[in-house]
């Protein structure tokens, strides 16, 4: 007989022959990957049940290039409502499935909290995902994806303008002639040529930048602690440390993350390393630098110039100190504001965005495992098999909430390294936490989820003799110490078990407690660190 095991309170008949030969699909579709980001069960089953038709909806919160609000269309409804204060936000959410924003629209925790747990994916047109509450849209199950590539260019053009224009008083020269004067002298400038550039982050904006400049005749390190010495040398770009890159160079330029290691990096006792006269340009985020230790360091004459893009409050406040200071050139947040690049992040964002709500795994995912499609392709009825697994494993257990310590066993032919198990861990964490609580569990919270529970889930493999072509031959599910309310469900020692393989594509149950012990030495073992107790 065949049972549901689809929601929480479904009957599950487990008499050792259901155990045995159950059949884990309650109809006859495999669902798509929605489910990996689904974050609401009632949501789960309208993406299940084949696009019961009702489109989603994407509230676009800042101006998106048209490319991308049509990709967006053909897939959605699109409601663009621009310039929304955080309460307007919070009210519109609940009708969302999908939010977009540039960097001046603050993500909050009260966004994902307002969202009613509609909210599956939140797109940041651009890079810096700093404005987003990554740890909040992590426990509320939403994926973040960003748009990490087609800005690139224009950041680090932007970057090389503002280095170009401070050295040469381009901005102060032009508001000069502007009213009415004729200042030669006042606007002489400093030469690029054989000065040494600190470029700070050589990521994708910083690698561009380094080799603009070294183009412009500059003498080029950087400082990253991340970046591979073998890309910087390919771009002629010494590695250096911290200190050695702030001491040396003439012109500083940074490109990093802001992140709480990298707030505030320049600051009072950093200014006061640098070498007398240095330059300093700011395209990356405005966090990164103290500002009134740099408007100290200015009026110190340590720093000669400054060339910002971006502030630690945007906008800054009219009085600014800094933005009306004499030597600093300053651009409203620019750096990705070319008409090619917002044409190119509007389509990268929209594609992601139409991507995830499809289920498909975005490859810019910020908050989520990256398994490349082809993986999850091949995992897709797996996926299934390990959800229900978990389902049926926690709900043979008295009471469900006295699961603790959860052991996941793969058997395979695969050599370790060519299973991922992450989607499928994550699926079981779903079946094992959803039929016992009100949280709805994903790709992206599994691993939250189940810490929060204090629930451990641990994963051995197997590896079995014959052919890697499949990736799994079963999943075994294990709760360890916890009571049944089925005598026939649990060993000696307290253990349920289930397992499952999938046949022609579907999911089966293939052993309950009793049958797993004789399938265990069928099995051509070559590697097993099981406990073979039971
Ligand atoms: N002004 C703009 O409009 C604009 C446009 C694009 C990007 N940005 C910003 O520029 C920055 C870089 O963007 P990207 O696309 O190059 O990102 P990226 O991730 O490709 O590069 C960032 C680099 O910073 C490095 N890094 C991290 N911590 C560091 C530290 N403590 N010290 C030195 N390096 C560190 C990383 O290893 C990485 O290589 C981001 O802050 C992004 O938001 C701004
Ligand atoms: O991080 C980024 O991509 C840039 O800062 C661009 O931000 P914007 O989308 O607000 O222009």
């Amino acid at each position: 007989m065949a049972a549901t095991t689809s929601t929480a309170s479904s009957n599950i008949l487990t008499t050792k022959k259901n155990l045995s030969s159950l059949s884990l699909t309650s109809t006859n579709k495999l669902p798509t990957f929605s489910s990996l980001y689904s974050s609401s069960r009632r949501q789960r089953f309208i993406v299940l049940s084949a696009s019961l038709n009702s489109k989603p909806t994407v509230l676009v919160a800042e101006k998106l290039g048209e490319a991308g609000i049509n990709l967006l269309k053909d897939f959605a409804n699109v409601d663009c409502s621009y310039n929304l204060s955080p309460d307007e936000l919070c009210t519109k959410i609940s009708l969302c499935d999908a939010l977009i924003v540039r960097s001046g629209t603050k993500v909050s925790r009260e966004v994902f909290e307002s969202s009613g747990g509609r909210l599956k994916v939140v797109g940041r047109a651009g890079v810096g995902i700093d404005n987003v509450d990554l740890a909040a849209a992590t426990e509320h199950g939403c994926l973040v994806v960003n748009a990490p590539t087609a800005n690139t260019i224009a950041a680090a053009e932007h970057g090389i303008a503002l280095l170009a224009a401070m050295a040469r008083n381009v901005a102060q020269a032009d508001a000069s002639l502007k009213a009415g004067k004729w200042q030669r002298n006042k606007y002489v400038g400093v030469s690029l040529v054989g000065k040494t550039l600190a470029v700070m982050g050589f990521g994708k904006v910083g690698s561009e930048v380094a080799r603009r400049a070294k183009g412009l005749g500059m003498h080029v390190i950087a400082h990253d602690p991340y970046a591979p010495a073998d890309r910087a040398r390919a771009v002629g770009v010494e590695l250096v440390s911290f200190d050695e890159a702030i001491a040396t160079a003439d012109f500083i330029s940074l490109h990093m993350p802001l992140t709480p290691a990298t707030a505030k990096i320049l600051n009072d006792e950093t200014f006061a390393k640098m070498k007398k006269g240095v330059r300093i340009v700011n395209v990356a985020r405005g966090g990164v630098i103290d500002e009134d230790a740099l408007v100290r360091a200015l009026d110190a004459g340590i720093v000669a110039q400054a060339a910002l893009d971006v502030f630690t409050v945007e906008p800054p406040p009219q009085d600014s100190k800094l933005v009306q200071h004499e030597r600093v050139t300053v651009t409203p947040h620019l750096g990705a504001s070319t008409i090619e690049a917002q044409e190119g992040v509007a389509i990268e964002i929209a594609e992601a965005v139409v991507g995830a709500l499809k289920g498909e795994l975005a490859s810019t995912a910020v908050n989520a495992p990256m398994v490349p499609a082809e993986v999850l392709t091949e995992l897709k009825p797996y996926v299934v098999l390990a959800e229900k697994l978990g389902r049926l494993a926690v709900q043979l257990v008295s009471g469900g909430s006295g699961v603790k310590d959860v052991k996941v066993t793969y058997a395979s032919s695969r050599a370790p390294d060519d299973l991922d198990t992450r989607v499928l861990r994550a699926m079981i964490t779903k079946g094992l936490i959803e039929p016992i609580s009100s949280v709805f569990v994903n790709l992206v919270n599994a691993d939250f989820s189940a810490k929060q529970r204090g629930l451990r889930l641990s994963e051995e493999r197997i590896h079995l003799d014959g052919s890697p072509e499949s990736p799994l031959d079963s999943i075994q599910v294990q709760i360890a110490n916890v009571e049944s309310k089925f005598a026939s469900a649990i060993s000696e020692t307290g253990e349920i078990k289930v397992e499952g393989r999938v046949k022609d594509g579907i999911p089966h149950l293939t052993k309950g407690r009793k049958r797993i012990r004789r399938a265990e030495c069928q099995c051509q073992l070559h590697e097993c660190r099981k406990d073979r107790s039971t």
